[in-house]
């Protein structure tokens, strides 16, 4: 069994806020971009990023530090980040607590205190507070594997996605919790049928992390957040596996995976005090409902039209033809 994982609350209240480091602001200024609705978005190595972002992956690609047995989390944003978060930081941490714990971390922070997002602290010249966690660490990224180094590629990583009609209808929600409330979610998709949402093209940030998991499943456990929701259980149990603490036969026998599927619920988590105010750990203002907000598959039944469903469709099924990867929505 692991030890406790990285749960402290790295980020305080002060922290709340992004100041980019200047050191990279020449080459920054080279990169293409365009402006759309208010948001600036970069092309680095491939990837449409947000203005803010560019720093950060850039200096966590310069001088991240591995250590022994560290496990990354990987994403695209709005595709079940903050729920695997929570159960992968109580399956990995659930010897020092166990989910009937009152005072479990996640029942007190929220999830995203709990696992650092480590662009985010690259970007905000704070990573030196990943140095003070406790091994083996638990750490998230939204790069795409394309970007990340050595150091990160070559641990264990757990990559979550979904289906991306539902994924952008949740991004859209975000970046107007965000305070881009005039922000059109058509002008969201018509970046992201371009590639050029933020963090796209999307089909190349599925296909990163795709073709690495099918090479070598044992580095790279591939999750699909629409899967995970028709059996949460399941999922603990894999997530278990594959991050080498399998439940013995008395957690099993005692129903800990069903508790922690239960206490990483959409439900559970939404009540919580941590979770509806307070420090999100993310360094940027965004309303803490839009982290838990519906929490569904199919949800972009009301926000597209069919004829605009069948043309991102269209784009992301060629895109992905011949990988074996697919969505059903
Ligand atoms: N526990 C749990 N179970 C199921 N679904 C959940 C859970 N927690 C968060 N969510 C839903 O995930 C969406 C937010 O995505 P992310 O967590 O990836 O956002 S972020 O990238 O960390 O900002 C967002 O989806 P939408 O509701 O469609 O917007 C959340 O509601």
């Amino acid at each position: 069994m692991v030890g406790p994982v990285a749960f402290k609350d790295v980020h305080k209240e002060e922290d709340d806020r992004i100041c980019p480091p200047e050191e990279y602001a020449d080459i920054i200024s080279t990169l293409p971009s365009f402006e759309s609705s208010g948001l600036r978005v970069r092309l680095y190595q491939g990837v449409w990023l947000l203005d803010h972002v560019v720093p950060g992956i850039m200096a966590l690609q310069r001088r991240h530090k591995p250590q022994l047995g560290d496990v990354v989390l990987a994403s695209p944003p709005k595709s079940g980040t903050t729920w695997l978060k929570a159960l992968s930081f109580a399956v990995m941490g659930r010897a020092a607590y166990p989910p009937s714990d009152a005072d479990h971390p996640l029942r007190r922070l929220n999830p995203h205190q709990c696992v650092p997002f480590m662009d985010n602290l690259f970007s905000a010249g704070q990573e030196a507070k990943l140095d003070a966690l406790p091994s083996p660490r638990l750490l998230h990224t939204h790069a795409h594997h394309s970007m990340l180094p050595p150091s990160i590629a070559d641990c264990k990583i757990v990559f979550v996605c979904r289906e991306p009609k539902d994924m952008l209808v949740s991004m859209w929600h975000f970046v107007r919790s965000s305070g881009s409330s005039d922000f059109p979610f058509s002008a969201l998709f018509e970046l992201a049928c371009e590639g050029k949402n933020p963090y796209g093209p999307i089909w190349d940030h599925l296909l990163g992390y795709w073709s690495v998991s099918r090479a070598t499943p044992e580095r790279v456990l591939f999750l699909k957040y629409e899967e995970m929701l028709v059996d949460p259980v399941s999922t603990v149990r894999e997530l278990a596996r594959f991050l080498g603490v399998p439940f013995t036969s008395v957690e099993e026998a005692a129903g800990w995976p069903a508790d922690i599927a239960d206490m990483c619920s959409i439900d559970a988590l939404r009540g919580l005090q941590a979770n509806k105010t307070g420090n999100t750990g993310l360094f940027f203002k965004c309303s803490h409902q839009s982290f838990f907000r519906k929490g569904v598959a199919g949800d972009w039944v009301d926000h597209m039209t069919p004829e605009m469903a069948r043309r991102i469709d269209a784009i992301v099924e060629e895109k992905l033809r011949g990988s074996g990867l697919t969505f059903t929505s």
